[in-house]
Formats: C-alpha cells, sequence, structure tokens
C-alpha cells in the first residue's frame, strides 16, 4: 500500500500541521501515520512511513516535497563532478536513526497485530531521481548519464548499494520485519541496459543484507523486490535473491508465475485505478485476480500506490473482498 496515507483524512490532518519530511523525521509521528491505515482496515502487515528519497537526503542532497508536484530536488546532479558533493561516509544508524527509532517504536506500539515492512528504493531509481531532480516521464536526463557517463553511473550506482545495504539492515535490527525494495523506474531501461545499471546491484543488496545480519547473529527476514513496468527482466528478477518478486497491474497473473517459477511468492496486482469502481465490481476485480494468482505463494495486493482522491471504503471493499474469496478458495481446496 504504497503511499497509503494520501487518501486518508486523518494523514491529511497530520500534514496540515507538520511538512512531509517533518512526519517522516519525527518517530513519533511516523508511528501515527503508519497505524492510521491499521486501526481502519483489517490489514496483514503495516509499512512504515517514510519515502525512498530520505536516501539522496542522507548523502547530502536537498529534497523538498512539492503539494500537487511531488518530490523536487533544487540541485540535481548534472554531470560527474557533482559526485564529489555527495557525503562518501554515510552511516545509516546515524544519518537516518530517525527512521529505525520509528521503526522500533512501530513494532511496540502494533503489540504483534501484524508484521512491520521497512524499504528503500533500489539504486537505479533513486539515481534517476537525483540526476532528474523529481518525477519524469522519460526519465532522458538520467539516462543519458547511462549512455554518456557509465563509469560515473555505476560509481554512484555502487555508493547508492553500499548505502542501501547498511540502511536495510539497520532496519532490521530496528524491527522490521519484512524488506521491500522499490526499482519504480524498471520499466524506462530495457533489458540490455536493465543487465547493466539494475539488476547487478539489486544482486548485491538481496546477498549482502543477508550476510551481514547472519554475521551479526540475525535471522534474516523475506525480501520484495517489486520492479514496475519490469516485462522485459522477470526472469532475471525471479533469481536476483529475493523471497517475493512485486508485479503491476500491466502483468498476467499466469505470465507472472511462468516467468518467476513455482518457488517464489508474487505480490501484486490489482490496477489501483479499480477503487474507482464501485465495490461490488472492485469485488468482481480481487476474485478474478485471486482465481488467477492462487492463493498459496501469494501476497494480495496493489500493483503500485493509490492516489489521493481515492474513497477509503473503497479499499476497505478490496482488503475485505481478499480475505473473504480467499477463505473461500481454501476452504474449496
Ligand atoms: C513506501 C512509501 C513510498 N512513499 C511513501 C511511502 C510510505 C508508506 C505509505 O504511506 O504507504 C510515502 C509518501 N511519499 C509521498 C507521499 C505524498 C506526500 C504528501 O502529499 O503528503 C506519501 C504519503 C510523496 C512522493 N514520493 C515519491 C513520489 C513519486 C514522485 C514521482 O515520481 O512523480 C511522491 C508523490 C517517490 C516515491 N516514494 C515511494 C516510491 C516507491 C513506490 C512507487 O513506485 O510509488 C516512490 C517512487 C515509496
Amino acid at each position: 500500500m504504497r503511499q497509503a496515507g494520501r487518501y486518508l483524512p486523518e494523514f491529511q490532518e497530520v500534514r496540515k500541521e507538520h511538512s512531509f519530511f517533518e512526519v517522516c523525521q519525527t518517530p513519533e509521528l511516523a508511528c501515527e501515520v503508519t497505524l492510521q491505515p491499521i486501526r481502519r482496515f483489517a490489514l496483514d502487515a503495516a509499512i512504515i512511513f517514510s519515502d525512498i528519497l530520505v536516501v539522496p537526503q542522507a548523502l547530502g542532497m536537498q529534497v523538498d516535497m512539492v503539494p500537487g508536484k511531488g518530490p523536487s530536488f533544487p540541485e540535481p546532479l548534472a554531470e560527474p563532478s557533482d559526485l564529489e558533493k555527495l557525503k562518501k561516509d554515510v552511516v545509516a544508524s546515524k544519518d537516518l536513526k530517525y527512521v529505525m527509532d520509528a521503526i522500533t517504536l512501530t513494532r511496540h506500539k502494533l503489540e504483534g497485530k501484524c508484521p512491520l515492512i521497512g524499504f528503500s528504493g533500489a539504486p537505479w531509481t533513486l539515481m534517476s531521481y537525483m540526476v532528474e531532480g523529481g518525477g519524469s516521464v522519460t526519465q532522458s536526463k538520467a539516462k543519458r548519464w547511462l549512455y554518456v557517463f557509465p563509469e560515473a553511473s555505476h560509481q554512484l550506482l555502487q555508493l547508492l548499494t553500499d548505502v542501501i545495504v547498511d540502511y536495510l539492515v539497520q532496519q532490521v535490527m530496528a524491527g522490521a520485519q519484512l524488506l521491500q525494495l522499490f526499482e519504480s523506474h524498471a520499466g524506462v531501461l530495457g533489458s540490455a541496459m536493465f543487465s547493466k545499471f539494475a539488476l547487478p546491484y539489486l544482486r548485491q543488496i538481496s546477498t549482502r543484507v543477508k550476510k551481514n545480519l547472519e554475521d551479526q547473529g540475525c535471522t534474516p527476514v523475506p525480501m520484495v523486490i517489486f520492479g514496475k513496468d519490469a516485462h522485459h527482466s522477470m526472469e532475471e528478477l525471479a533469481e536476483s535473491g529475493y523471497e517475493v518478486v512485486g508485479v503491476d497491474w500491466t502483468i498476467k497473473p499466469q505470465r507472472a508465475r511462468r516467468m518467476v517459477g513455482p518457488s517464489l511468492t508474487l505480490q501484486g496486482n490489482l490496477d489501483p485505478c479499480a477503487l474507482y469502481a464501485s465495490n461490488d465490481d472492485i469485488g468482481r476485480y480481487v476474485k478474478d485476480m485471486l482465481q488467477k494468482f492462487g492463493t498459496q505463494r501469494y501476497i494480495a495486493n496493489l500493483g503500485h500506490g493509490m492516489y489521493p482522491d481515492m474513497d477509503p471504503d473503497h479499499l476497505k471493499a478490496f482488503i475485505d473482498a481478499v480475505h473473504m474469496y480467499s477463505e473461500d478458495i481454501n476452504a474449496n481446496n
């Protein structure tokens, strides 16, 4: 339920008093808005309130949340020499301590009602924001870097990977019970560029996070890789060391299953805009989705984030339908 809070009136109330990053940086507020959807709905998990862009902030970049527009970097990376401006010695337990504090507080406040998910943006997705300076349809500035400055791109992607590994390990130590990595901009790369500039780093992250946790005597947690529009690389994502592959609504459930094989868990993939439909229709869409994915090795979810104008009652219809139809299917099997 990415960016879940936006459609809730109680979240908007908190946002009237506090800026977006103030909520992220204040553990009590981050905890409160994480719990808001849990109080309202029969959700099976909570995702810690934060944003993928706290990592570029920790690297020293300024990020503003512009109302009605989204995140904006006043000084994006323009050329390779700008990499020198980035902080090289980021320590997640210090520079992103507020996220760990929010996770620990939220784990306590959840009192075991449901598990808590930690997350990070994946290296290519974060690099694209840092070069574009905000959202972009074409990602042409960021893609230009890959073609014109491949070495500097790898340097930046490796720096991001090192920070993300430390960040995710710390989130588990602070109490996160599952980790999700968002490769939201997978779709603008073709398979060749994705293999070169995204996959090696995604593999490094899953391998190193698990190993670091084991080395510190911690049991590794399941990890989810969500690649938006990642049709071109589903098989490769399935082999990149994650237990769960998240899929958006543009991929047929049966095709996703064929591409990732029988042993991984799939997550997704209702079109978030289906929540504009009537509650009866939402029930029908959910039933169809569950029949296609089946109820085993599967996490029912939307295929991407919700929009601010969506009706909370329609999300309730989605969640209740997931529980009702999956219980039906299980009872008849
Ligand atoms: C998991 C998560 C995210 N953001 C937020 C959460 C917290 C959990 C939740 O509330 O569900 C809060 C979260 N993040 C944001 C909001 C809205 C801000 C507000 O108005 O209060 C919220 C609640 C702002 C935000 N932050 C971002 C955007 C997209 C910008 C673009 O490319 O055009 C936007 C609009 C970047 C972002 N942020 C995130 C992603 C990955 C998922 C995805 O693909 O959507 C991305 C790409 C992840």
